[in-house]
């Protein structure tokens, strides 16, 4: 279990390109934060460094649970969620068969919910590569529904939406966070729920 997320002072750079230094911000359980900014300021960078992917210059991002500090990669293995641009999601399989893979992947869980509100019944026999864009993200929105985690890394996760999966997958977030969960997002307008702004970089 996790209860905060705290980056202290981070400092993210990719090649030679400094993209945003001294870098703070708070999430606590129940809390969603958006990181706002300029295409190329760096807010995937920085949900890719929360997530482990990327290595920051200078700073920290520390993890705690209800006992204290949580190792980062146990945090990351078992207790985060990443659902970025690319969705990560493969492109032979069925939408079920994929669904399943990634939440057996994800430590298992109840694929029904997320099935369910998510609208994919009538999509779960088609490969993925057949899916439209919307289909496709909410495919790979399922697996936060489907495997449980309480930190959710998720950049844009609305852009490919149309109004009534916006508005599902928002109700989807409402209840992540009344139970206890996090929100850490990418985003370039607002999202239907509560949440404070962190503004990345310069102006890009
Ligand atoms: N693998 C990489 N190697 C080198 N530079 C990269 C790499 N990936 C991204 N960048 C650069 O890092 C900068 C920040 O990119 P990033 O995707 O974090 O920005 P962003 O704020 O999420 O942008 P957008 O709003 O366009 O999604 C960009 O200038 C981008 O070109």
């Amino acid at each position: 279990m996790l209860t905060s997320l705290s980056i202290r002072d981070l400092t993210v750079s990719r090649g030679e390109r400094p993209l945003f230094g001294g870098l703070d911000l708070r999430l606590g359980a129940g809390e969603a934060v958006t990181l706002t900014g300029a295409n190329g300021a760096g807010k995937t960078s920085l949900l890719r460094a929360v997530a482990g992917f990327l290595k920051p210059d200078d700073g920290e991002i520390v993890f705690e649970g209800p006992g204290g500090p949580v190792d980062a990669e146990t945090a990351r293995a078992r207790h985060v969620h990443m659902v970025g641009h690319l969705d990560g999601l493969k492109g032979g399989r069925t939408a079920a068969e994929e669904l399943a893979f990634q939440t057996r992947w994800l430590g298992g869980g109840e694929v029904g919910p997320a099935v369910e509100s998510l609208g994919l019944k009538p999509l779960m026999d088609l490969e993925v590569r057949r899916l439209s864009a919307g289909q496709r993200r909410r495919l790979a929105l399922a697996r936060l529904i489907a495997a449980p985690r309480p930190l959710w890394l998720l950049d844009e996760p609305l852009t490919p939406l149309d109004a009534r999966w916006r508005e599902a997958f928002g109700a989807r977030m409402r209840a992540h966070l009344d139970g206890g969960g996090m929100i850490l997002a990418a985003v370039h307008d607002p999202l239907p729920i509560a949440a404070r702004e962190v503004r990345v970089g310069g102006e890009g």
